[in-house]
């Protein structure tokens, strides 16, 4: 075991009103022991109508879930309809924000570039990002998983020092395994996350490299997580589904004992 902190994180998507995202966090934080959080960060993204109601409740019962946003805009403020700032979030004491979701890829066009001036404007406003990638199954099929998520990373990490990528979090995601109930076996999370840290090790060096937290993300459950994060180079892991479900992620966040 690494000295990396696991990041349990659940991605709500497009799930849970600020009414039921309310009741969903207090359900979690009674079902947390304090214990769960000694070795093991729990955090929850959700959408940007819950984030007030997520940090009020954060806030005023002092709980140690962390928080974040799903997006982050590129700009930092102006003319941009229907965009959240990094700014906002930060305003909203959010620590993390997904960025490159396969999902906002493949239905709002989000490139690699993208992917760079969003990295970059979520460290303008002292938010970690959570950088998703991972290849789709035509890719995996060719066999051509490892280069194209290395290729994301480059790109989304372009012009980024060494000083902020060391907080980065890594999200390897492949697509075929979202919401689809087909999850990569260990070996082929552990195939991916360990040439991305490779990777991170060629752009900034080892040391950098050994702090970065690289997470899984695809149909994890509570019954799959055990082998996932038994792999050396996964450090925690991106839930959707499963994070709706409470009893399932509080499983996933004991991943020690399953
Ligand atoms: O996309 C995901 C998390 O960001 C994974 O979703 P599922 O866990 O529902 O497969």
């Amino acid at each position: 075991m690494s000295a990396r902190t696991p990041l349990m994180a659940g991605n709500w998507k497009m799930n849970l009103n600020h009414l039921e995202a309310i009741a969903h966090v207090q359900k979690l934080a009674f079902a947390l022991a304090d214990k769960d959080y000694e070795g093991t960060e729990v955090a929850v993204l959700v959408p940007f109508t819950d984030l007030r109601s997520v940090q009020t409740l954060v806030d005023g019962d002092k709980l140690k879930i962390k928080y974040g946003a799903q997006d982050v805009s590129a700009f930092d403020s102006g003319a941009y309809t229907g965009e959240i700032s990094g700014a906002m979030l930060a305003k909203l004491k959010c620590t993390y924000v997904a960025i490159g979701h396969s999902e906002r890829r493949q239905y709002h066009g989000e490139t690699d570039e993208i992917c760079n001036a969003k990295v970059k404007a979520a460290y303008r406003h002292g938010l970690t990002p959570i950088l998703c990638v991972g290849e789709g199954l035509d890719v995996r099929k060719a066999g051509g998983q490892v280069a194209h998520s290395l290729a994301q990373l480059d790109g989304a990490l372009k012009d980024v020092p060494a000083e902020q990528a060391e907080s980065i979090v890594v999200a390897y995601e492949p697509v075929w395994a979202i919401g689809t109930g087909e999850v990569a076996t260990p070996e082929d999370a552990q195939e991916v996350c360990g040439a991305l840290r490779g990777r991170l090790a060629e752009l900034y060096g080892r040391e950098v490299a050994d702090k970065i937290r690289i997470q899984y993300g695809g149909s994890v459950k509570s019954g799959n997580i055990a082998a996932i994060m038994a792999q050396p180079d996964v450090d925690g892991a991106l839930i959707g589904g499963a994070a709706l479900d409470v009893d399932d992620f509080v499983k996933i966040v004991r991943f020690r004992d399953q």
